[in-house]
């Protein structure tokens, strides 16, 4: 009698046990959304990536922008496909995007679990995967929660902000529309990726001999923006300022150093002074020590490969400067390790409804803005976790 009580009781469990299988099985993932500008894969990529990325009116407002967008793409394609053909044939930006989003996700399944299983999904602006096709790759993952989450440390509207208008354009899509969307929008004074960026120039600072070292300049060297972004109200400039204070004082104040811009493109007026000039003049004033340090971009690319790396590499070298530039952060597990805390925490404080969807300095327009998407942007992201 007690046996048959036992039996029945353990059919109970294992059927209670196989029904709560299928249903965590059936559980749809949490999405964290890793969004980012991207790079060609491959070098016959260049030419869609410039056409897409000069017809992003987010980014470089153009008159006649449909008609103006693939002549210019067309005219610069052979110098950037050179440019990506001597860094290796390719951008390794998909590469390194996914490697960080799957070590996040399964960071997040262990600091989170309540909102696990955490599928990464890589969205990019002007390479593939696009907006469209991530947003079918959730759709058919049957995703009801997404973080889209920027993969720019400090936020711009002509980066960040582009992504997101672009999110808000596509909102109606399978795989966007009826989701809870919440956004992770700026990150760079996280103490992780502080850490992450300080670690990386102890080890450059490593390669001066004893003597040369506490003499050597960090040199932090940031994509620029168009003065006209810059005098719209951008907050990028701030942000990137504050990310470089925050690794001064992590390094203790210990070399001296300055933030400087690079990779601006046309003739219009950018933010100085500029990363080329910066080192003829340190070399000028006789300071033949210096560290390039990456800020505002994660992964290898294009401006660090080439820019940095190569072009600068020689300018220096006949400047008779010694240069070493900071690894950029790729795969480093600090690195890893500080996305998932940002997220984690994001997702914490947003089911506690102590954030909501998107953050209040997001919800603030550039004083000088007339794009009215940004508005529009702002507002459906607001409401977004409760649609
Ligand atoms: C945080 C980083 C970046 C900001 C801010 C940014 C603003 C910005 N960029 C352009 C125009 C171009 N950028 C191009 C390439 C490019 N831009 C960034 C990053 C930021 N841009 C990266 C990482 C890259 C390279 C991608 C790679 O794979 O390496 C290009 C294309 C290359 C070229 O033609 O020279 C253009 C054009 C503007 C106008 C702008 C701010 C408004
Ligand atoms: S340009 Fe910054 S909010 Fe529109
Ligand atoms: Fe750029």
């Amino acid at each position: 009698m007690a046996c048959a009580r036992q039996a029945r009781t353990w059919a109970t469990a294992r059927s209670f046990r196989r029904s709560y299988a299928t249903v965590q099985s059936a559980k749809s993932p949490t999405a964290i959304v890793m969004m980012n500008m991207g790079g060609p894969s491959t070098v016959p990529e260049v030419h869609d990536f410039l056409k897409n990325l000069f017809s992003d009116g987010d980014l470089i407002p153009l008159p006649f922008q449909r008609v103006l967008a693939p002549l210019i793409a067309k005219r610069r394609t052979p110098k950037i496909e050179d440019q990506y053909t001597a860094i290796g044939g390719g951008s390794p930006i998909l590469r390194y995007t996914r490697a960080q989003g799957e070590g996040l996700c399964a960071l997040l399944d262990e600091l989170h679990p309540e909102s696990a299983p955490h599928k990464p999904y890589v969205m990019f602006r002007y390479a593939n995967p696009l907006t469209n096709s991530t947003l079918a790759e959730m759709h058919k993952d049957g995703v009801k929660r997404a973080v889209a989450f920027t993969q720019y440390p400090q936020y711009s509207c002509s980066t960040t902000g582009s992504s997101l208008n672009e999110l808000y354009r596509k909102r109606d899509v399978d795989g966007a529309r009826g989701v809870e969307w919440s956004v992770v929008d700026r990150w760079g004074t996280h103490p992780g990726f502080i850490e992450a960026v300080a670690q990386r120039i102890e080890s450059a600072l490593q390669k001066f001999s004893p003597d040369k070292r506490s003499d050597a300049v960090l040199l932090f060297s940031a994509h620029s923006l168009p003065m006209s972004v810059v005098n719209r109200g951008d907050p990028y400039i701030l942000e990137v300022s504050a990310s470089v204070s925050a690794v001064m004082q992590r390094l203790g104040n210990k070399n001296p150093y300055r933030l400087v811009w690079q990779s601006q493109v046309g003739p219009s007026a950018w933010m100085g002074m500029q990363t080329s000039e910066a080192l003829k003049g340190l070399a000028r004033l006789g300071r033949k020590e210096v560290v390039l340090v990456p800020i505002a971009f994660t992964s290898d690319h294009i401006e660090t490969l080439y820019e940095l790396d190569l072009e600068y590499g020689k300018e220096a070298e006949e400047l008779g400067v010694e240069v070493h530039r900071a690894e950029s952060l790729n795969e480093s597990p600090v690195f890893i390790r500080a996305l998932a805390d940002i997220v984690s925490a994001h997702l914490r404080d947003y089911s506690a409804s102590k954030i909501g969807p998107a953050s209040v300095q997001l919800g603030l327009r550039c004083p000088g803005c007339t794009n009215a998407v940004c508005g529009q942007q702002k507002k459906w992201l607001a409401g977004a976790g409760l649609s």
